[in-house]
């Protein structure tokens, strides 16, 4: 397993939000993260990458405790993308090798660069390289962002609703990307989502969060009406079209 999460239980000052979750991730998978608003998802995220530390239990990624990891070390194991980035006054290009950080020693070197350019190419960023992000859509800047955790050339990359500001072309072409680099690299991954149907095409496996546990770990196939009702509320039937399951919201 390449990450491991025992035992999490983490809260604000209001009280627990994640209570005592287990769970594990294997090499070549997505887990989608899902839940209400509010259940938890970013939290979660954000307590795997040690942004928040856990009152109780443990992350390991390849069996090392992400507590016990110098900061250089959680960023060349772990990237992670936020819903929303504050970023200074910079180039695409320029956010986008900051993900080098962690790797670089007194002097940028032709391998960064190389690495930094594929990732532009990979996210179709070429012709914004040189724009300021301040001059770019929500959509673009999260592009950026996930082309800045690609050249992180993490163990587990961390999502959090990486396609919420892209259209529909965007957020097909971002998951296949997402997914043929977790392949290629047997990384793994795990992304908060709110679009059920984008995690019932892209996610291997999904976790449920609900009243502050897992209501339901397991394979995408495993996913039931009941289970969708149980958690948002929703009555819904689950269809397959042409290979793909697609949840379908009932009229009433
Ligand atoms: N910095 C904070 N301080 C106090 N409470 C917080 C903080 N961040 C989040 N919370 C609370 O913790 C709970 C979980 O929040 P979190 O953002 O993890 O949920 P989420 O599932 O990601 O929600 P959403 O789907 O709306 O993005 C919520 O009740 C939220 O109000």
């Amino acid at each position: 397993m390449i990450l491991n999460v025992q035992d999490l239980c983490i809260g604000y000052d209001q009280g627990l939000v994640l209570k005592n979750l287990d769970f594990r991730v294997a090499h070549g998978e997505i887990l989608g993260i899902l839940g209400p608003n509010g259940a938890g998802k970013t939290t979660l995220l954000r307590c795997i990458n040690r942004i928040l530390k856990p009152s109780q239990g443990r992350v390991l990624v390849k069996d090392r405790d992400v507590l016990r990891m110098r900061s250089e070390e959680i960023a060349r194991n772990l990237s992670y993308v936020a819903q929303k980035t504050e970023m200074g006054r910079m180039t695409a290009f320029d956010a986008v090798l900051l993900g080098r950080r962690p790797y670089l020693g007194w002097k940028v070197t032709h391998n960064d660069l190389r690495i930094v350019d594929a990732a532009i190419k990979r996210l179709g960023l070429e012709e914004l390289a040189l724009r300021h992000l301040d001059q770019m859509s929500g959509g673009e800047l999260q592009k950026v962002c996930i082309a800045r955790a690609l050249v992180q050339e993490p163990t587990v990359m961390l999502l959090d609703e990486p396609t919420s500001s892209l259209d529909l072309k965007n957020q097909l072409e971002i998951l296949r990307t997402i997914d043929f680099v977790v392949q290629e690299h047997e990384l793994a991954a795990v992304m908060t989502m709110h679009d059920l149907n984008l995690a019932l095409r892209f996610a291997h496996k999904f976790l449920f969060l609900k009243d502050g546990g897992i209501y339901h770990h397991g394979g995408i196939e495993e996913l039931t009406p009941e289970m969708v009702k149980a958690v948002y509320g929703v009555e819904v039937d689950i269809l397959n079209h042409q290979g793909n399951l697609v949840i379908v919201p009932k009229n009433n």
